[in-house]
């Protein structure tokens, strides 16, 4: 089994939906650390399980320098934005976003219903 991580930053800015008082509710901004894991029992025909650079483009593109509420169809929590990368990427199995020093997220994908990871 290969495993493939990467790690990126990205700036933006998101203001969450809640339906109680909350400083997250005005537009604010961090710089997210995103960590991306992926694995394959078998290699593709350049020899990876996903192209580093691939990743990035998936997650960078999208998110880097962004309003997150005007790119993401649903309130972009850590928790949701953690699913979402990792549903971008056939291989990725587990996403970390971290949203500041102690504020970490964690998601992994329900093995039962993993795919491309064989
Ligand atoms: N489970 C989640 N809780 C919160 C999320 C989230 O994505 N998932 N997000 C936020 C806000 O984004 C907010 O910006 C973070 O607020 P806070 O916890 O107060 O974090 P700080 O960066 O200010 O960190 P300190 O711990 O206060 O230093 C809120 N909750
Ligand atoms: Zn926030």
């Amino acid at each position: 089994m290969f495993t493939v991580i990467k790690r990126m930053e990205i700036s933006a800015s998101h203001k969450l939906v809640l339906p109680y008082r909350s400083k997250c509710a005005s537009l604010h901004g961090h710089n997210w650390i995103i960590t991306v894991y992926c694995r394959s029992m078998r290699l593709n025909s350049e020899g990876m399980v996903v192209d580093f650079t691939r990743i990035k483009e998936v997650v960078m593109e999208k998110l880097d320098h962004q309003n997150l509420n005007e790119v993401l169809p649903f309130n972009p929590t850590a928790e949701n934005i953690a699913r979402w990368v990792c549903k971008q990427i056939p291989q990725c199995y587990k996403v970390e976003v971290q949203e500041s020093e102690g504020n970490i997220v964690i998601y992994e994908k329900d093995s039962a219903s993993a795919e491309g990871q064989e």
